[in-house]
């Protein structure tokens, strides 16, 4: 096996040498650093002279760091279709999240887009409101019983299973029950996919990942190692869930159309799993590889967006009490509402223009996830040599775009922009800007046609979860001196710790 591997190391070795052409020496180049990930990203954009562009290196092979906004714009939005998602990402995101609309390339992708597009608008979403905020409120009183017996609670693993349930019941029509259930079948799925590689593993990836052939992804995915067998094991067991509810979905849509012969075979939800099912455009054979995008993207983002929150109210505790009053009304109402309620089956429930008329909620909101974003980075290649202000990027150059750079970039937000303030979206028309120069400085969600599609499900989402806890509970922090330290397992970025709190009920 060993020599195997050796083999094909040497091979990509070589191929890799003789297949890149170099990038522009004019371009700045970054000394090594051994800080974090994305902590070196943003100390060379501060102490490397540069114009736009940076060139840096990672296991050996050249990058380029994209800090301009104008060439970010170019990139995302202006030639967009010439920019795609490298094979590596595509590789190491395949097994959570399938192959669907987030790989999709060019026409194949517009199409799926207007498919998918209905189950997205703010006239769908503003009817998810009482459904984020009924598992909100099922998550407050779990809290409550945590904190009932003043224990520290972590956040990260009740975030997972609230968001998790969250993409369930509001794209999939179907409750997984894991908030209730610390052992749930599908969340140990996707944590026993976050093992790291070893470093063997990857560099040996890293390499192979320049050959692009058929047969380095089918070595790299087949490799008999520990995280191979996870992350296949973890796949294999999210695709079958995802068929399932498919299935479902299908009987029950047959079911409707023939209680009545003269309707036609579809239901009249608007949820994801039943846009996608009765799309006369998504073939039915990428059905699974689509649920599988949503379930994963719908749910790691917002796990990480809650667990910044709780984070930011604990080291701003003026910014929480002052939340706390403008929620308080609607949380003091579910509370006395709630022996009633119990009788009934619908539960708590809100209005989507209750939450979007609170203005420091959504203030909040934004603030979080300019300062924090979930992803803090993400990465593109041209599809043909091209060029960028004049240099020459060959093709397949990994153009890292910092979200976290751009989401703090003075030229756009101000001088203030690494001040976390939820009062810059206060301001006379900055509720859609926060005061920077345009509606795209915050990169959060990406801009663009690749932007997230699940960007106004997210914020609806967080908005509820985060009125819901702040109006419930004092939070502080197990320790509110610790240097912040930040998990990088898995996509996306949270607190290493999780998030370990004191809840005290208000
Ligand atoms: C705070 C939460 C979220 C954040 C920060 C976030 C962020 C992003 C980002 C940065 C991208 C672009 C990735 C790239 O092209 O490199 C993206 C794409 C995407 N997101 Fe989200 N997302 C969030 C929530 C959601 C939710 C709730 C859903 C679905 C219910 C979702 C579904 C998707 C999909 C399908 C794409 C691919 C879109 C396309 O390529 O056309 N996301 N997201």
């Amino acid at each position: 096996m060993l020599s195997i591997i050796v083999s094909i190391l040497c091979v990509a070795v070589i191929f890799f040498f003789r297949r890149r052409e170099r990038l522009p020496r004019e371009i700045p180049l970054c000394p090594p650093s051994h800080l974090g990930r994305d902590v070196r990203l943003r100390h060379w954009n501060e102490t490397v002279p540069n114009d736009g562009l940076l060139r840096f290196r990672d296991t050996g092979v050249e990058l380029l760091l994209v800090t301009k906004p104008s060439i970010l714009h170019e990139i995302l939005v202006g030639r967009a279709v010439e920019f795609v998602k490298p094979q590596v990402v595509r590789d190491r995101l395949y097994p959570t999240t399938g192959n669907g609309l987030l790989f999709a390339e060019g026409d194949e992708h517009k199409m799926q887009r207007k498919a998918l597009n209905p189950a997205f608008s703010y006239r769908h979403v503003k009817d998810l409101y009482p459904i984020f905020w009924r598992k909100a409120f099922q998550l407050v009183k779990c809290l409550e019983k945590e904190s009932e017996t003043g224990e520290i609670v972590t956040i990260r693993p009740w975030a997972r299973r609230t968001t998790l349930d969250i993409i369930g019941v509001a794209g999939m029509d179907h409750d997984f029950g894991a908030l209730h259930e610390p052992d749930n079948y599908l969340v140990k799925q996707y944590e026993t996919m976050h093992v790291d590689p070893s470093r063997g593993e990857a560099i040996f990836g890293y390499l192979l990942s320049f050959i692009s052939s058929p047969l380095a992804r089918f070595v790299m995915q087949n490799i008999p190692t520990k995280r191979g067998k996870a992350l296949r094991a973890g796949s294999k067991a999210i695709r079958e869930v995802c068929a399932r509810l498919i299935q479902e979905k299908r009987e029950q849509t047959a079911r409707e159309a023939s209680k009545d012969a003269t309707a036609t075979p579809t239901t009249s939800s608007k949820d994801l799993l039943s846009v996608a099912v009765n799309s006369a455009s998504l073939p039915p054979a990428t059905l699974v590889d689509q649920m599988m995008t949503f379930l994963t993207a719908g749910h790691g983002t917002t796990s990480h967006a809650l667990q910044w929150s709780v984070y930011s109210l604990c080291k701003h505790l003026d910014i929480q009490s002052r939340l706390r009053e403008e929620v308080a009304y609607l949380v003091e109402r579910e509370m006395e509402g709630e022996e009633e309620e119990e009788e009934e089956e619908e539960g708590p429930t809100v209005t989507a223009a209750e939450i979007d008329s609170l203005p420091y909620l959504n203030a909040f909101v934004n603030e979080v996830l300019r300062f924090y974003p979930p992803i803090p980075s993400t990465v593109r290649e041209p599809l043909q040599t091209t060029t960028l202000e004049g240099y020459k990027i060959p093709r397949g150059t990994k153009l890292v775009i910092p979200i976290s750079i751009a989401n703090k970039d003075t030229s756009q937000w101000g001088e203030d922009a690494g001040v976390f303030n939820p009062d810059r979206w206060l301001k006379p028309g900055c509720a859609h800007t926060g005061g920077a120069l345009s509606s795209s400085s915050s990169l959060t969600f990406l801009t663009g046609p690749r932007s997230c599609i699940g960007a106004g499900f997210a914020r609806a989402e967080l908005a509820c979860l985060v009125a819901c806890l702040v109006g419930r509970f004092q939070m502080q922090l197990e320790d509110p001196n610790k240097e912040l330290t930040l998990n990088l397992k898995g996509v996306g970025v949270a607190p290493e710790d999780g998030v370990r709190v004191r809840l005290t009920m208000v």
